[in-house]
């Protein structure tokens, strides 16, 4: 869900030329010595002062003077997105020398932003899980942390307001308490099943929330963490091979309320609750009521500028824009060992990290030649498939005119899901299935000129939709969504919508394969049949030595605290092969993790 590139340098080309200048920034070759880092957890939140984007994008580079892209460095990522820039934060924080290279202007990738007039618009990301203050899932805060960084947010009461078919209006409230007795409400017959589901929700939440998550592919991590919290990792055992439907059944009957489970599901996995792990349903059911969801202050896009602030101010790490990779370089033994950019430009690493899809890393047009690509991505693609991307529609909307809608009953929540129809949940094209809304300036007036709000809209869609068309019919189908989806907010939601509306953007799935350089604008990987939870989804190391990928086609998926924690485990990876933290004898390391990686390729 990015901006239109055209529309961006037409209304405002020296600040984007600016911001790719502001990170031609480079640094010394050799290793580095580890940051002083990083800020205790509980340090006290700071309000920054509001910037512009462009200039929030030149402040994030604490260094004055502009140097080149280095020759080498320990450790390269292709991309920027939350779960590189994590890995990248964490290995810079461990004293590894980092280059972060993103072929767009800004970082952040799903979690990018764009400004119009006065508008600071989120460009994917606006649900944001992973910021609370306790425990240790709470992998955004603990992101900006490792880099000394924080950010102020403000909580949602209501992580979303569903408006569904058979009259279903429900409210996630904050409070789990609340959340339950509107739910039990609605099906009371239901009681118990619902209490068991999300019971079962908790049990795997609490036992990922008491312990350090790291790589699971580290060996000697594992043991520790077996020794440490037997009981935890035994509950986790049973729940990681299970999908959040097989539970959902085993106590709910209600095909009404299955369907809920369903919708409450695809909100964020884009499949049904069949084919959603257990595990990710327990972090995303539970973490809402317990850390909560929320919205860090001057929008989603602070996470990422923050982030590449704390990397730059590491010795030897930087972050590059405007700097597109377009293949992966072997050494004689077949070993990664660097990375080309388009521009010819070369850098030698000892890891070579990918953010970009499997498909593009290991796809046809990848960035690993044909004749490099190991049998496994094979049966990666026999278990995965691309999902859709989404039709987003970004609005300047004025409050006036909103009046009418916003009843104390209606709310005016930040966070609402609407469908018309069950049948529609995946299937429906052309704006008329699930729609989901974001106003994050419910939240953050400061995203705003006074009176106006943020409308984010979006609604699954195929690229194949919007191929093969003129350059007047692509903006026609643009307006023809844009018309389809306002009527549908103006019946059941906001009345007034249409009329409120200052002006508009939309993206479609071209414009996020463009933007986010993501295969066909694919929100990420789904399972393309039933799959043992999360059991076959690969970890960070990949059959070609010294390659690593991060990000949401690595475990758990996606979802920005999801890839910020494959980029804690793939930079805790990373780190025990570059000999930076210790790991068992490498032999032994070597035999245990190949066999975890064999018996976990067969299921
Ligand atoms: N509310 C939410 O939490 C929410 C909402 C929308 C999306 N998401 C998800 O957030 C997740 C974040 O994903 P991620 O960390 O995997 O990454 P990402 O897709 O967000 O970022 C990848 C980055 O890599 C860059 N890139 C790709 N190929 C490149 C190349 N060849 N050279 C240089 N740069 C290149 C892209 O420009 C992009 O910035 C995704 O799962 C996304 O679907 C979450
Ligand atoms: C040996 C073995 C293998 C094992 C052993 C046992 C153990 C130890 C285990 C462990 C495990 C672990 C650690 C795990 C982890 C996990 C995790 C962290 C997970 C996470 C997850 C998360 C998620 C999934 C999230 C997501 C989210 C999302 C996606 C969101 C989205 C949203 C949306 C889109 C919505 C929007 C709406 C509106 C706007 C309305």
């Amino acid at each position: 869900m990015i901006l239109n590139i055209i529309d961006a340098l037409r209304m405002s080309p020296n600040r984007y030329l600016n911001m790719g200048l502001a990170f031609q920034i480079s640094i010394p070759l050799t290793r580095a010595a580890p940051c002083v880092l990083p800020a205790a957890l509980d340090r006290k939140h700071e309000r920054r002062p509001r910037v512009s984007a462009a200039r929030a994008s030149n402040l994030t580079s604490s260094k004055k003077t502009p140097v080149p892209l280095p020759e080498a460095v320990d450790a390269v990522f292709i991309g920027s997105g939350m779960g590189a820039l994590t890995a990248a934060a964490d290995l810079a924080s461990k004293g590894a020398s980092v280059a972060v290279l993103e072929s767009y202007i800004i970082p952040g990738g799903s979690s990018g932003w764009f400004e119009r007039k006065g508008f600071r618009f989120d460009a994917g990301a606006s649900m944001i899980f992973g910021f609370g203050e306790r425990g240790t899932t709470n992998l955004l805060t603990r992101a900006l942390a490792t880099v000394g960084k924080r950010i102020e947010t403000v909580p949602d009461a209501v992580q979303v307001r569903y408006h569904l078919p058979d009259e279903l209006d429900i409210k996630v409230h904050r409070k789990y308490d609340e959340f339950l007795a509107g739910l039990i409400k609605r099906f009371p017959h239901e009681e118990k099943g619902i209490r068991k589901f999300y019971g079962a929700c908790w049990s795997v939440f609490n036992s990922l929330n008491c312990m350090p998550l790291k790589s699971l592919e580290e060996p000697n991590y594992l043991l520790q963490v077996f020794a440490a919290h037997p009981i935890a990792c035994l509950n986790l055992l049973r729940f990681i091979g299970r999908n959040a439907g097989d539970i959902a059944r085993d106590h709910i009957k209600d095909e009404t309320l299955l369907k809920f489970i369903d919708m409450e599901c695809y909100s964020w996995s884009v499949v049904p609750a069949d084919l959603t792990p257990m595990i990710n349903a327990g972090m995303v059911f539970s973490d809402r009521h317990y850390g909560g969801i929320n919205y860090p202050v001057g929008g989603v896009g602070r996470i990422s500028e923050e982030i590449v602030a704390g990397i730059e101010e590491c010795d030897g790490c930087s972050v590059h824009f405007r700097a597109r990779v377009s293949k992966i370089l072997f050494d004689s033994t077949g070993a990664a060992c660097g990375v080309k950019l388009v521009n010819g430009r070369t850098v030698s690493a000892k890891a070579v990290i990918s953010n970009a899809t499997r498909w593009d890393t290991f796809g046809e047009k990848g960035l690993v030649e044909a004749e490099r690509v190991p049998p496994s991505e094979e049966r990666f693609r026999e278990r995965y498939v691309k999902s859709p991307s989404f039709c987003s529609l970004h609005m300047a909307v004025r409050e006036k005119g909103l009046e009418v809608g916003m009843s104390e009953e209606q709310g005016m929540d930040c966070h609402h899901i609407m469908l018309d129809d069950w049948d529609e949940i995946e299937t429906a094209r052309d704006g008329k299935g699930t729609l989901f809304v974001s106003i994050p300036t419910v939240l953050d007036k400061s995203l705003a000129p006074p009176g106006m709000h943020i409308f984010h809209v979006f609604t699954p869609s195929w690229v194949d939709e919007w191929e093969g068309l003129s350059r007047k019919e692509y903006r026609a189908k643009k307006e023809a969504m844009l018309e389809t989806i306002v009527a549908r907010l103006e019946k059941k939601l906001f009345p007034g919508l249409k009329s409120a509306i200052e002006f508009s953007e939309v993206g479609s799935a071209r414009t996020h394969r463009k933007y986010l350089g993501r295969v066909d604008g694919s929100y990420g990987p789904v399972a393309k049949k039933k799959l043992p939870g999360l059991l076959s989804m690969p970890f960070n190391r990949t059959d070609v030595d010294k390659l690593y990928c991060v990000g949401d086609s690595t475990f758990p998926g996606q979802g920005l605290n999801a890839t910020a924690f494959s980029g804690f485990a793939c930079a805790h990876r990373v780190a025990a092969d570059l000999g930076i933290i210790g790991s068992l004898p490498g032999p032994i390391d070597r035999f245990l993790t190949d066999l975890l990686s064999r018996q976990r390729l067969k299921l």
